[in-house]
């Protein structure tokens, strides 16, 4: 069973998922991450390109075969809305990063280029939360609250709320 880390941009998923999986000594991979190594490009250059829907392809496939094969996976932020991935999803840790639009807006701000964020970056994460924050809370086995902790504050309340079912494993 694998931890997964599912929210919208912005909540920390690739960040907290690299920490979280060192401080547990398990392995990592990000699936955004994992696109653009095997296509050679980053994920805008992939949706300028070739468009949305083939980034949408390329997205099922890798998450479903890295769900099989890595302990801590970070998800794209938009990979919940896809019927396959929330199936394949079905039995593993589910982990839901929480963060407010004013929060992903400013932190999504100071990083890497979002193509479905292009424009209006807090005008847009209110469109994708309003479809997306259902079926994030229906999936999610575990809430964490993310606004206003710093990534490492976040993965060590995550090890830290672990620990008491790993020591009755
Ligand atoms: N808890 C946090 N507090 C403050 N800044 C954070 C926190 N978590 C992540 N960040 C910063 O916010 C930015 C976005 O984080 P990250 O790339 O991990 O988000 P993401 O959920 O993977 O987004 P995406 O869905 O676009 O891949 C990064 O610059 C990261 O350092
Ligand atoms: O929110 C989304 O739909 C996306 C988030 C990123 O993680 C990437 O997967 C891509 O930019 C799409
Ligand atoms: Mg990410």
């Amino acid at each position: 069973m694998a931890i997964v880390l599912i929210g919208a941009p912005g909540a920390g998923k690739s960040t907290v998922g690299k920490r979280l999986a060192r401080k547990l000594g398990r392995s990592f991979v990000d699936v955004d991450a994992r696109i653009e190594e095997v296509i050679g490009k980053p994920v805008a250059e992939i949706f300028a390109d070739e468009g949305e829907e083939h980034f949408r392809r390329l997205e099922e496939e890798a998450t479903i075969e890295l769900l099989g094969s890595h302990e801590v996976i970070s998800l794209g932020g938009g990979a919940v809305m896809n019927p396959a991935i929330r199936e394949a999803l079905d039995g593993h840790e589910i982990i839901w990063l929480k963060v407010s639009i004013g929060q992903a807006s400013r932190r999504v701000g100071m990083n890497t280029v979002r193509p479905l964020l292009l424009g209006n970056v807090r005008g847009r994460l209110i469109e994708l939360l309003r479809e997306r924050t259902p079926v994030y809370e229906q999936l999610a086995t575990q809430v964490v609250e993310t606004d206003g902790r710093g990534s490492s504050e976040v993965a060590d309340q995550l090890v830290a709320e672990r620990l008491p079912a790993e020591d009755a494993e």
